[in-house]
């Protein structure tokens, strides 16, 4: 290729760079043009330093190339190895050269602690070995005991009169070391000693709920439940628990005074962790789920990455800003700024906001890569939806749930597309530099900073040069990226990775938000978990193309559902028109009514759903609450009061989530009902609690019609297999560029950019486990009036009279030719106009043919196939639906009829 040399600049060997800081960036920038002496010293001072690097790469990727496992077992072996040196000296007090020099540091850090150190050393040892994989919970640990450690030293040195330097080495050691100095005097002498002691003794117990990883309720809780089980043993004989009956052994019940109904696993997880925390136990079920999740996994990465047509995306103001700032690969791990828990309606004591949050921030919560403890949390248990036949509900424990491939924050194939990247820019003379890169589990987000002087559009004018060199068409280019003085690129990873939604679920996100209708969505572009909760969207509308990952949202987002919160307080709706998507969750106690797959029921399920939202309504408004979370407050509380004269037993009210799989299929048969439902239900049903998720795989105008839009504010785009279907979605271009499987652009309500984030991931094996214990815990009750017949058995509708067998014909006629035309049915029938025209409006009413459209022909809403079920139903024969087949769901469904 020729290019003219001299308007590139020097070629660039440094490769993606820790730079995240504005001023290393200036000073990178000032050193572009260095005066020609600095610049021969500079090739001097690259030259050694190249040589010197070279040398010590070589033996840094020695020591990289030792597998990390055997590095952990490297440092496990060498806290040993100190453990025993320091019982040594500090136990059997072995006189040597070295043990008097550990001594000088144990003992001189530590004070009389140092006889402890051994134990701590090893048990932290054992931990590293025997569960290295959990290495967020090994460092939480180890800085926890150092917490313990210095403030314990601090009490002792405040027990021994404070020592100072004066009293010498020996006095120190003799009390809490110089770390006990260090602490003790400072404390005692700003606070006085007794409150000294008080702080000291109150952080040593933060430092304990810190290595066993609880919170101080769940301490309470654990403790409550020792004390009173110690009461059982020793009071009745150490009668079985609710938990040894239902043979339950990982579970543990949890009592609060008055509600007594909810056992939440994670509960009674302090001692557990402590056991697991020194033995690094996994579960046997994690074991096997894994397995199964493995093989999901590998099929997932087998089945070919869909790609779509190449287009740049130029996005001047960063689709990101509210939710993501990037940080350098090499940065360390925080946590993203609104990750603050909301409070839970029910809370007794909600905590108080930190800082005030937009709708939006309120909405996701997105948190760096973090395991946490498993989400917690106690519900009082109120009594409407309380399953009559239920026991004590459990909620499924998050182990079953696989885990996930940790994540990678940079790979060969990073490195790869760094100097592809270089490369493109030295071959086009665009003095720019790649800084560093953020990786995400679907996409990476590669950071380009400029010259002086370089125009951003150098870098957007080559991003079909930069797809051809990564060889990838979805290159996407943020310009800038939000916050940063820095072009993004983002682009697909060749080696992504699958986002487990058991990790999704175990992340501190999750953990610290215990609303019930929160929602594990996936990880961000920066690997980031994201939680949203559903309540708060308050509708949400799912689209993307066939494969793009919808279906499989939908999974995530039951499972979550199942894995979190009880029937009593979610209970779903779900309308499956495809009929095989959802079977899995026939049964579930959670479901209010089987699974819906006709989509006529479905439309009349919907207005079931406007009747049962009026009449929480009317019940608020009763009561005067203005909110169903108020109002389930006020009834905890026993502040919600029957009127007098009245028996009525006053119950909380669910959340009832309403999920259509195939919006289509219902706007195919009664548009003008399904949009009319939806509207109504999404103006007013957030605060009844009552949600709603359309998902479709065809979101064109005549689908996702203006109403709709209108009135379901958040989205949840996959992959689209058009820019026009993409505006549909989200009002913007971006995802007929996603890449499949998955890949997603969310856009919460509130937020004017969309999100890019990678669905999270869960397998049929995984599924399978929570529904059955769903199962196991509650079966089902179904309200019967949910999908009513839309015929009274025996009874022709009054408004078709002696029309009867003319209507059957015609109907029968236009369902056949699926011709909705009148002067048909005029000719074929031999019928004057009007009577040809009022058929053909009785079977508009009954939604066989859709409205009048002038002079063309009307169309007709039934299929063939469905000829039967309709006629039955003109007929008056009870138990029929326009347009069903009776099909062994039907028979099954027979109580719907009656
Ligand atoms: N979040 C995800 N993580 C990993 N792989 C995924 C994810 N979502 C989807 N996939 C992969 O893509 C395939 C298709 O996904 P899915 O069935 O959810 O698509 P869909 O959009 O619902 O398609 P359809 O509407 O035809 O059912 C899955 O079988 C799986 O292999």
């Amino acid at each position: 290729m020729a290019q003219t040399r001299q308007s590139r600049p020097a070629p660039r060997t440094q490769q993606a760079k820790r730079s995240s800081s504005s001023s290393s960036r200036s000073t990178a920038q000032a050193k572009r043009r260095p005066p020609a002496l600095l610049r021969g010293i500079a090739a001097i001072g690259r030259g050694t330093s190249n040589a010197l690097g070279s040398g010590v790469r070589s033996i840094g990727h020695g020591a990289r190339d030792v597998p990390p496992a055997v590095r952990r077992d490297g440092i496990a072996i060498t806290l040993v190895i100190l453990a025993i040196l320091i019982a040594a000296r500090e136990w059997f007090q072995l006189p040597s050269w070295a043990g008097t020099g550990i001594h000088w540091v144990v003992a001189g850090l530590f004070g009389l602690l140092a006889y402890g150190v051994p134990v701590v050393l090893g048990i932290i040892a054992v931990r590293l070995m025997r569960a290295p994989q959990e290495e967020g919970t090994n460092h939480r640990i180890t800085l926890g005991a150092l917490l313990l450690a210095i403030m314990v030293d601090g009490i002792i040195h405040i027990a021994k009169d404070q020592p100072g330097p004066t009293d010498g080495a020996q006095g120190l050691q003799d009390a809490g070391g110089v770390l006990g100095f260090l602490i003790g005097t400072p404390l005692a002498m700003l606070v006085t000693v007794p409150l000294a002691i008080v702080v000291l003794v109150l952080v040593a117990l933060l430092a304990v709920l810190i290595i066993f990883g609880v919170s101080m309720r769940e301490a309470a809780a654990w403790v409550g439940e020792v004390a009173s089980k110690v009461r059982a043993d020793h009071g009745d004989g150490g009668e079985s628990t609710d938990s040894d009956e239902l043979d339950l052994p990982e579970h543990r019940t949890l009592e609060r005074p008055g509600d007594t109904k909810v056992i939440k696993p994670a509960k009674g997880r302090a001692k557990r962790m402590l056991d697991r925390a020194i033995h690094g136990e996994q579960p046997a079920a994690e074991e096997d789920s894994l397995d199964a999740y493995e093989a999901d996994e590998a099929f997932a990465q087998a089945a070919s990455v869909e790609r779509t047509e190449f287009d740049d995306i130029i996005d001047p103001d960063g689709a990101h800003a509210p939710a993501t700032e990037v940080i350098s690969p090499y940065a360390v791990e925080e946590d993203a700024p609104w990750g603050d828990p909301e409070p839970a309606p029910w809370d007794p004591e909600p905590e108080p906001q930190q800082a005030p949050q937009d709708v939006a921030t309120q909405l996701i919560e997105v948190q760096e890569d973090v395991h946490a403890p498993e989400a917690t949390h106690l519900v009082p248990e109120g009594e409407q939806g309380v399953l009559e036949n239920s026991l004590p509900y459990v909620l499924p424990s998050l182990e079953i749930l696989a885990k996930g491939a940790p994540h990678k924050e940079r790979s060969a194939a990073n490195d790869r597309v760094v100097a592809s990247l270089t490369n493109v820019l030295e071959q086009f003379g665009v003095d720019a530099e790649v800084t560093g890169f953020t990786r995400g589990p679907t996409v990476t987000r590669y950071e380009v900073e400029l010259g002086a002087g370089v125009k951003v559009e150098k870098i957007t004018q080559l991003s079909k040069n930069i797809a051809y060199a990564v060889a990838s068409a979805d290159v996407r280019i943020l310009s800038p990226i939000p916050g940063k003085s820095a072009i993004g690129i983002e682009i697909p990873n060749v080696d992504r990775e699958t986002v487990a939604l058991g990790d999704v679920l175990r992340s501190q996100v999750a953990a610290r938000n215990d609303h019930p209708m929160a929602i594990g969505i996936g990880k961000d572009v920066e690997g980031g978990y994201v939680m949203a909760n559903l309540a708060k969207m308050p509708h949400l509308l799912v689209a993307g193309a066939t494969g793009a990952g919808k279906s499989s949202f939908v999974n995530s987002m039951i499972t979550s559902i199942l894995m979190r919160a009880t029937p009593n307080e979610v209970r779903m709706v779900l309308v499956d028109p495809k009929r095989v998507e959802l079977t899995i969750y026939e049964g579930i106690p959670h479901l209010i009514t089987p699974i819906i797959t006709d989509p006529k029921k479905a439309a009349q399920a919907l207005e079931w759903v406007v009747k049962e939202m009026d009449m929480r309504y009317d019940d608020l408004a009763l009561f005067g609450y203005k909110h169903i979370d108020d109002f389930n407050k006020g009834v905890r509380a026993g502040k919600v009061k029957p009127l007098p004269g009245s028996e009525r037993k006053i119950k909380t009210y669910p959340y009832l989530l309403v999920i259509v799989d195939e919006l289509a299929d219902l706007m195919m048969v009664a548009p003008r009902d399904v949009e009319e439902s939806i509207q109504r239900i999404t103006q007013l049903a957030r605060a009844a609690g009552i949600h709603l998720v359309l998902a479709t795989q065809r979101p064109s105008v005549d689908i996702i019609t203006g109403t709709i839009k209108a009135n379901v504010p958040s989205r949840l785009a996959f992959a689209t297999s058009s820019l026009a279907d993409s505006r549909v979605v989200l009002d913007t271009p971006g995802a007929e560029k996603l890449i499949g499987q998955g890949d997603a652009l969310f856009l919460p309500m509130g937020e004017s950019k969309p999100m890019r984030a990678q669905g999270s991931w869960v397998s049929e094996s995984e599924i399978h486990a929570a529904v059955e214990h769903a199962k196991r815990q509650a079966d089902p009750e179904y309200r019967e009036d949910v999908v009513q017949a839309t015929t009274t058995a025996g009874a022709v509708a009054e408004d078709i009279g002696d029309d009867l067998e003319d209507l059957l014909q015609a109907a029968e006629l236009v369902i056949t030719t699926q011709l909705g035309s009148t002067s048909m049915l005029q000719r074929k029938l031999k019928m004057g106009f009007a009577k040809a025209g009022r058929l053909m409006d009785l079977l508009e009413t009954r939604e066989i043919v859709g409205p009048s459209q002038g002079s063309k022909a009307r169309d007709v809403l039934v299929t063939p196939d469905d000829l039967a079920s309709t006629l039955a139903v003109l007929r008056g024969d009870g138990g029929a639906t326009v347009g069903s087949t009776p099909t062994p769901e039907a028979e099954d469904e027979e109580w719907v009829e009656s």
